[in-house]
């Protein structure tokens, strides 16, 4: 078995770093600005130089405007768009680059119904519900909600860090996993040995399977 990893919500270029040397898969940028991990297309061109080939960069939004989508992508160069809040399967659909969409699990049956909403998806994301927060809450919801049959990569987010995502690999098996909250040590500030520790268990209980 084989677990990508995404730690997303990156603000510092050292972070970005450290998260590409301890083994990452993609990184994630946030252009949300009521989130404590937002940042500037400035600040966003900058941490997307410290990237590799071969390492994805995803910029995440919440609800966005076309224009606002527009304006990053002509500044930011980003491989992959990550959609967390309602947006519709056309929207996402509209900018001719690949897409994930990410969805708050709160019942049965959500998931099989995204599965067939946002086909043409890259990914579908499943994080945990929350009534005042579009994500990055550090919530973890019921795991056995998640269905076998996955007509998409499933990409496992929500409370994830080194003390659960052993657990939760094995359980769910999941495409990748994406992790912000779990691996700071401040709100947008990551703390390069959780990194570490984190990709460490994904990979240790990969390798063990
Ligand atoms: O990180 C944020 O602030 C954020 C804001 C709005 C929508 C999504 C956000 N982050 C994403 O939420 C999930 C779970 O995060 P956590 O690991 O529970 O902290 C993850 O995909 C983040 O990228």
């Amino acid at each position: 078995m084989t677990a990508r990893v995404k730690i997303c919500g990156l603000t510092r270029p050292e972070d970005v770093r450290a998260a590409v040397e301890s083994g990452a898969d993609a990184i994630g940028l946030v252009f949300y600005p009521p989130s404590p991990r937002s940042v500037s297309p400035a600040q966003a061109r900058a941490l997307a130089n410290e990237v590799p080939a071969f390492v994805t960069v995803v910029g995440l939004f919440v609800n966005p405007t076309r224009e606002e989508v527009e304006s990053v992508l002509e500044q930011v160069p980003l491989d992959l768009l990550q959609f967390h809040g309602d947006e519709t399967p056309a929207f996402c659909a509209g900018f001719g680059r690949r897409w994930i969409k990410a969805i708050r699990v709160r019942e049965a049956g959500e998931i099989e119904d995204a599965f067939a909403d946002y086909r043409n998806a890259a990914g579908l994301l499943v994080d945990a519900w929350d009534p005042e927060r579009y994500g990055g809450t550090g919530r973890v919801f019921n795991w056995d909600l998640i269905p076998q049959e996955r007509p998409l990569p499933l990409i496992l987010a929500g409370g994830l860090s080194s003390d659960n995502v052993s657990a939760a690999v094995e359980q769910v098996r999941p495409w990748a996993v994406d992790v912000s909250g779990g691996v700071e040590k401040g709100k947008g500030i990551k703390d390069i040995r959780k990194i570490r520790h984190f990709i460490n268990e994904v990979h240790r209980v990969c390798k063990t399977d």
